[in-house]
């Protein structure tokens, strides 16, 4: 490969991560990438690719249809590892706004990014970025199969479709998460996110098997889901505790609030495949 290739052809992206949910961040402001969902299966790739979970790419709020009548000025197109759109990503609106700010395309402290589920807002907060989720849904009680053996759980919307599933701490450490859950396509046409959670002290363990994913190391739409069910019988804040950190989740009378870390640490030029 000719280097100056790369230089001359490749695209610029950042990679950042929030609690281990990582992401490549294509900074793409008016809008001229139009990837397919190989392009970014490729990319995401973890041994041929420069591998993520998901790539967000930038937008200016005025490109994107998506972004119309939400007031912010960049728009957060999220695709998932295997090129599939979704609504909302927590993890990744915290690492989008994370980018914002340090590649100088916003202020701060207070950051409006618009996305397919709506405005979400980001705080900084010490070092970390805090956003307003708005209210989880709770939609009643579904089955889903994981590894052969079914489990009755929470459906909650948070804009994106959860299903959240109590167990012990030791049903939780022995999941075998490396399949694909399945549930009724009747209620989940699109096929839904599934965390597994069990009781802490503060609050709850997790972990998750993501739409279009597979297992992840976090998920900020799955912690709030299943803060939300941690929290059902009141208002108040919960830690989550997934295999790449800790979040955190308020329920106050108006919304829901996710915090925890998010950063940049890598810069470079990538070849679209
Ligand atoms: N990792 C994300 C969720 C990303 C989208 C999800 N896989 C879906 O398809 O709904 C998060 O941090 O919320």
């Amino acid at each position: 490969m000719d280097l100056n290739k790369i230089a001359g052809e490749g695209v610029a992206f950042a990679k950042g991560h929030g609690t281990g949910n990582d992401f490549i961040v294509i900074p793409d402001l008016d809008a001229s990438l139009d990837l397919s969902d190989a392009q970014v299966a490729a990319i995401c790739d973890r041994r041929t690719g420069l591998g993520a979970d998901g790539i967000l790419r930038v937008v200016h709020a005025a490109k994107a249809a998506e972004a119309e009548g939400q007031a912010a000025e960049w728009f957060m197109d999220y695709r998932n590892a295997d090129g599939s759109i979704a609504e909302m990503c927590g993890n990744g609106v915290r690492v989008f706004v994370r980018y914002l700010l340090d590649a100088g395309l916003a202020e701060g402290p207070t950051v409006p990014v618009a996305t397919r589920a709506g405005l979400r807002v980001a705080d900084v907060v010490g070092g970390d970025l805090r956003v307003d989720m708005s209210a989880a849904r709770h939609l009643g009680t579904e089955r889903v199969t994981m590894a052969g053996r079914e489990y009755t759980g929470e459906h909650v919307s948070m804009g994106n479709p959860h299903i959240v599933v109590e167990v012990t701490e030791e049903e939780l450490a022995a999941l075998d998460l490396s399949g694909d859950p399945s549930f009724d396509p009747a209620v989940f046409p699109n096929k839904a996110n599934v965390e597994f959670i069990a009781p802490t002290p503060t609050g709850v363990r997790m972990r998750v098997h993501e739409r279009g994913v597979g297992e992840t190391q976090s998920c900020g739409t799955g912690a709030c889901a299943a803060g939300a069910i941690g929290l059902a019988k009141g208002k108040g804040t919960a830690t989550v505790d997934v295999p790449g950190g800790r979040l955190t989740v308020t329920v106050d009378e108006r919304t829901l609030w996710l915090s925890g870390p998010a950063v940049i640490f890598a810069a470079g030029r990538v070849l679209i495949p």
